[in-house]
C-alpha cells in the first residue's frame, strides 16, 4: 500500500486482462480504475485526477494514437503506457514519439511493467517537489546571528549523514522548517518528508497513524491504512513535539529503529522500512526523562545530533531581513503588492518581544498586508488593530464581551497554528469537539 495516491486507469477491451492487469496494480498498493472503452476511459480522465494511463495499443473503437492524443488534450502531463503484443512495437515506437511514456509487451513479466509503473510515479512526485519549491516560499536559511549559523552549518553537515536529529527550541522557531531542509539537503531529497504531530492524536490514534492499521484491528478501523512510517519510505520522518509520545509510543518507536521494520497494527507481516528521523519538542526532555516520562534508552537514540534553535528575539540582528524576507513571500502568497515598510514600523517590529516567534511574525506581517491599502505597511495599522479590540468593551454587555474576546482568541489561536484544528484545540485546553462546537456558535471560520 505504499502508492495509494497515485490513480492509474486501465483501458483494454479485453476485460479479464483489465482484472488481470488491476490485481497487479493493486497489490502494489496503486488506486486503479479500470475500463474496456475508449471514449469511457475519456470520460472518465475528464472528471477524475489520474496520474497514469496504461492502455491497450489496438482498442475497437479508437486507435492508440488517437487515444493518446486526446488523453494529451486533456491532460498534457497525464502519462501513457502502451500494451502491445509483438508484432506491433513498431506502432508503440510510434505512439512514443506522440507522447506515450513507454510500451510494455503483454507476453513479458508483469515486473517490467511496475518498474515503469514506479518510474512515472517517482517523476510525478518530482515534478510535485519542483512545483511546490516554486510556489511555498524557500526559507531564509541565513543569519547574522553566531548561533544560529553554527546551526545552520551543522544542519548541513549532518543533513548528508543518515544521523538522528533531535531539534529543540520554543514553539514557532522554525524547527519543522529546519528539519525540512536537512531532508532537502539529504540524499533523501528525492522522496518525501513526511511530518507528524504527535500531540494532535491520543495515543492510540498517534499509534495508528504512526504505524498504519488492517481493517478491523480495532473499532473504527474501516479500512487498511498505510501509517507514517511507512510513508517514509526512503525519506524523512518528522516526529513533531515528541515529548507527546507516550512510553508504549517510544518503545514501538525504538524498535522500530532496530529492527528497520514495522507491522502495520492487527497484522503480524513485517514491512522493512529504511527511513531517517527527525524529532523536535518544545518541552524539557531530561525533566521528562527525570519524571520518568520519557524513555532514556529512546532520547540517547533519536539525538545523535541536537539543534538548539534561539527564540527570534535572541537572534535581534535577522529581524529586518526576516521581516522583508516575509513580506516579499507573503506579498507574492496574498498576490498583494508591497512597495515600502515603514520606518516606524520597522522600529516597532525590531523591539518587539516575539513569544510566538517567527510565527508570530508572521502572522502580524499577513494582518498588516491584508490591512494596508497602498502596499505600504504601516505601525498604525498594527496598534489600531490592538486599539480596536480593546475599545469593544465599552460597547457590549458582558456576554458579548466574553463572545467577543473568546472568537478573537481562538481566530488567532487558529492563525497561530496555521490552521490545524487537533493543535488549536490542545494549545485552547479543549477537545476538538470542543473546539468545533465554539467555532460553530462563535462562527469562526478557518483562513484559506
Ligand atoms: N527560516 C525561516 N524562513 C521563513 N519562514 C520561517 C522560517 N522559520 C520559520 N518560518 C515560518 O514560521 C512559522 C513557524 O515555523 P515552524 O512550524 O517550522 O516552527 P516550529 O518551531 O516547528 O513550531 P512548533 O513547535 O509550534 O511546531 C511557519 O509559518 C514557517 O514557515
Amino acid at each position: 500500500m505504499k502508492h495509494e495516491s497515485f490513480r492509474i486507469l486501465v483501458v483494454d477491451d479485453e476485460s479479464a486482462y483489465c482484472d488481470s492487469l488491476s490485481f497487479i496494480l493493486k497489490s502494489e498498493g496503486y488506486a486503479v480504475n479500470t475500463t474496456t472503452n475508449s471514449f469511457t476511459a475519456l470520460e472518465l480522465l475528464r472528471q477524475n485526477p489520474y496520474h497514469l494511463v496504461i492502455s491497450d495499443f489496438f482498442m475497437d473503437d479508437m486507435d492508440g494514437f488517437e487515444l493518446i492524443s486526446e488523453i494529451k488534450k486533456i491532460n498534457a502531463d497525464l502519462e501513457v503506457i502502451i500494451v502491445t503484443g509483438y508484432g506491433s512495437v513498431k506502432h508503440a515506437v510510434e505512439a512514443m514519439k506522440k507522447g506515450a511514456f513507454s510500451y510494455y509487451i503483454k507476453s513479458h513479466d508483469p515486473a517490467e511493467l511496475l518498474l515503469e509503473t514506479a518510474k512515472i510515479k517517482r517523476l510525478h512526485s518530482l515534478k510535485e517537489k519542483v512545483q511546490s519549491f516554486s510556489e511555498s516560499s524557500h526559507h531564509l536559511m541565513k543569519s547574522k546571528n553566531k548561533k544560529m549559523q553554527q546551526i545552520i552549518e551543522i544542519a548541513e553537515k549532518v543533513a548528508v549523514s543518515d544521523a538522528n536529529v533531535l531539534l529543540l527550541g520554543e514553539s514557532g522557531v522554525g524547527k519543522e522548517v529546519i528539519a525540512n531542509y536537512i531532508h532537502e539537503k539529504s540524499n533523501r531529497a528525492a522522496y518525501d518528508f513526511v511530518p507528524v504531530n504527535c500531540r494532535s492524536y491520543s495515543s492510540t490514534l498517534l499509534e495508528s497513524e504512526l504505524f498504519g492499521h488492517e481493517k478491523g484491528s480495532y473499532t473504527g478501523a474501516l479500512g487498511t491504512r498505510i501509517g507514517k512510517v511507512e510513508s517514509a519510505q526512503h525519506g524523512t520522518l518528522f516526529l513533531d513535539e515528541i515529548g507527546d509520545a507516550t512510553l508504549d509510543t517510544q518503545i514501538k518507536l525504538l524498535r522500530v529503529l532496530d529492527t528497520k521494520y514495522i507491522e502495520r497494527i492487527g497484522s503480524n507481516e513485517h514491512i522493512n522500512i529504511d527511513f531517517r528521523l527527525i524529532c523536535a519538542t518544545n518541552r524539557g526532555l531530561a525533566e521528562q526523562i527525570q519524571q520518568g516520562e520519557f524513555r532514556e534508552d529512546f532520547f540517547y537514540r533519536i539525538s545523535t545530533f541536537t539543534l538548539e534553535i534561539p527564540p527570534l528575539r535572541e537572534r535581534p540582528e535577522d529581524i529586518e531581513e526576516m521581516i522583508r524576507f516575509l513580506t516579499q513571500q507573503l506579498s507574492h502568497r496574498t498576490g498583494k503588492i508591497i512597495g515600502d515598510i515603514e520606518p516606524e514600523l520597522i522600529d516597532y517590529l525590531l523591539q518587539y518581544s516575539y513569544q510566538g516567534n517567527i510565527r508570530e511574525l508572521k502572522n502580524m506581517l499577513e494582518r498588516l498586508i491584508i490591512l494596508s491599502s497602498d502596499g505600504i505597511l504601516r505601525k498604525k495599522d498594527l496598534l489600531s488593530h490592538q486599539n480596536q479590540a480593546q475599545s469593544l468593551s465599552m460597547k457590549y454587555t458582558l456576554k458579548e464581551v466574553r463572545n467577543q474576546t473568546e472568537k478573537d482568541y481562538i481566530e488567532q489561536m487558529l492563525r497561530h497554528m496555521d490552521g490545524h484544528l487537533s493543535n488549536t484545540a490542545t494549545r485552547l485546553g479543549i477537545t476538538r469537539r470542543q473546539l468545533f462546537n465554539k467555532m460553530q456558535q462563535l462562527h469562526i471560520q478557518i483562513e484559506k
